[in-house]
């Protein structure tokens, strides 16, 4: 086809009769064929009365694709990949491809919603630095995993201080959970753990510290629980954190209000249902926006505002089991490191808490705190937060 256009192209004479329709009719009868089919369509699919969900109106061609491109984030394409110690040297370039890795994660594409635009992946170069970073974080966990086999010997792994590749090896050299783990499930695993684990994760402390230092009333309130709770100790310990109601209300209203992954993992319709009494085809990708689910005003009061009191007499919590609150998701692709996070998170919080008195530097008021947010499949400060710390000393 493109040889026959090339070739009419350059022997055409754009002055003759046959020319002239060509170019003027042509492009023409090409829009009409395509309003037609429009109209048709349009037609027939009210004939089958289907009750749609709410979109925005159908175009021809792309349909009702078009919004899902500007506003959803897609899932990205098979990846082989990641994790991995830091060496001298290489923690530079790690973290410039951590952080593309994580921008591409982000990186809406066309092709997963308009197949035959597919092509455009390799025009704008996305497909390009997808490989070169999947290469990369491939070699550099293989690394990870070679050095962790050498300097181990057989009597060593599976005891002491090992780490996560070391359990990991030992599940598969003691075939313990009954089937064989290969080294891409483990390579996999480790992609998994590192990155769904430590972005999402320093991001909620990250919006907790901006909301505790636009809101000091909350700030105080919330190291005087840490401090009675502590006592005399220096440290939060883990067995400290049952008795910090006000430190759960906090982190909860924190993952509410800036929820790490804004847009939870999408789905595919595996039959066709009714929902709300709409019609859902089967084979639709679905997308939940968490983030608009927690500032619906029909579920919460005052939805923007950061009131951790909200929390205190209600049995909400963010389990999955209360769909008006979702940051971990839900169901069976839901969070498996939910737990593990709010442990973590509640530990670093109380302890920042406890030990320091913050504020903001000086002339910056709460008020004034930039609150923009990143794009990308998880959503943290655009601007780092800058805090002054003072170390706190008992009375
Ligand atoms: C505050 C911290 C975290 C938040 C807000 C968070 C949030 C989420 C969300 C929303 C999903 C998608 C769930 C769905 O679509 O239903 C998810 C998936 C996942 N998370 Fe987390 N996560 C956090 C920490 C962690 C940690 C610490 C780990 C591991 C150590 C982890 C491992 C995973 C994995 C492996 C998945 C994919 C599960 C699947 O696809 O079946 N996450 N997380």
């Amino acid at each position: 086809m493109f040889t026959f256009l090339q070739s009419f192209l350059s022997h055409a004479n754009f002055y003759s009769p046959f020319s002239m329709f060509f170019f003027t009719f042509f492009p023409l009868l090409l829009s009409l064929f395509f309003i037609i089919k429009y109209l048709y369509y349009s037609n027939n699919s009210s004939a089958t009365a289907k009750n749609l969900p709410p979109s925005p109106p159908r175009f021809p061609l792309l349909g009702r694709m078009v919004k899902s491109l500007i506003s959803f984030i897609t899932v990205p394409r098979t990846w082989v990949v990641i994790g991995k110690r830091c060496r001298e040297g290489r923690g530079k370039k790690l973290r410039q491809v951590l952080s593309e890795f994580m921008e591409l994660l982000g990186t809406i594409c066309i092709g997963d919603y308009i197949p035959w635009l597919d092509w455009l992946g390799k025009v704008n170069g996305v497909y390009r630095k997808t490989e070169k970073v999947a290469k990369y974080l491939d070699e550099f966990i293989e690394e990870v995993i070679e050095d962790h086999i050498s300097r181990r010997s057989d009597e060593d792994v599976g005891v002491g201080d090992n780490d996560f590749v070391d359990v990991l090896l030992s599940v598969q050299k003691t075939n313990a959970i009954g089937f064989p783990v290969d080294r891409t499930t483990i390579k996999a695993l480790i992609l998994d753990m590192l990155f769904d684990g430590s972005d999402t994760t320093y991001t909620v402390l990250e919006w907790a510290m901006t909301e505790l230092l636009r809101h000091q009333t909350v700030m105080h309130k919330l190291q005087d629980e840490v401090r009675t709770v502590v006592g005399d100790k220096t440290r939060v310990a883990e067995e400290d954190l049952v008795n910090m109601n006000f430190l759960k209300a906090v982190i909860k209203e924190t993952l509410r209000l800036h929820l790490s992954v804004p847009l939870l993992v999408s789905r595919r319709c595996m039959e066709d249902i009714k929902l709300d009494g709409y019609d859902i085809a089967v084979g639709t990708q679905v997308i939940v926006n968490a983030w608009a689910i927690a500032r619906d005003p029909s579920s919460w009061e005052e939805p923007l505002e950061f009131k951790p009191e909200r929390f205190m007499n209600s049995s909400i919590d963010f389990k999955g089991l209360d769909f008006e609150l979702i940051p971990f998701g839900a169901g069976r692709r839901g969070c498996p490191g939910m737990s593990f996070a709010i442990a973590l998170n509640e530990l670093v919080l109380a302890n920042l808490v406890c030990q320091f008195d913050w504020k903001l530097p000086d002339g910056v008021a709460g008020k004034d705190l930039d609150m923009s947010e990143t794009v990308g499949i998880t959503c943290h400060r655009k601007y780092p937060l800058l805090a002054v710390a003072t170390k706190h000393e008992k009375k």
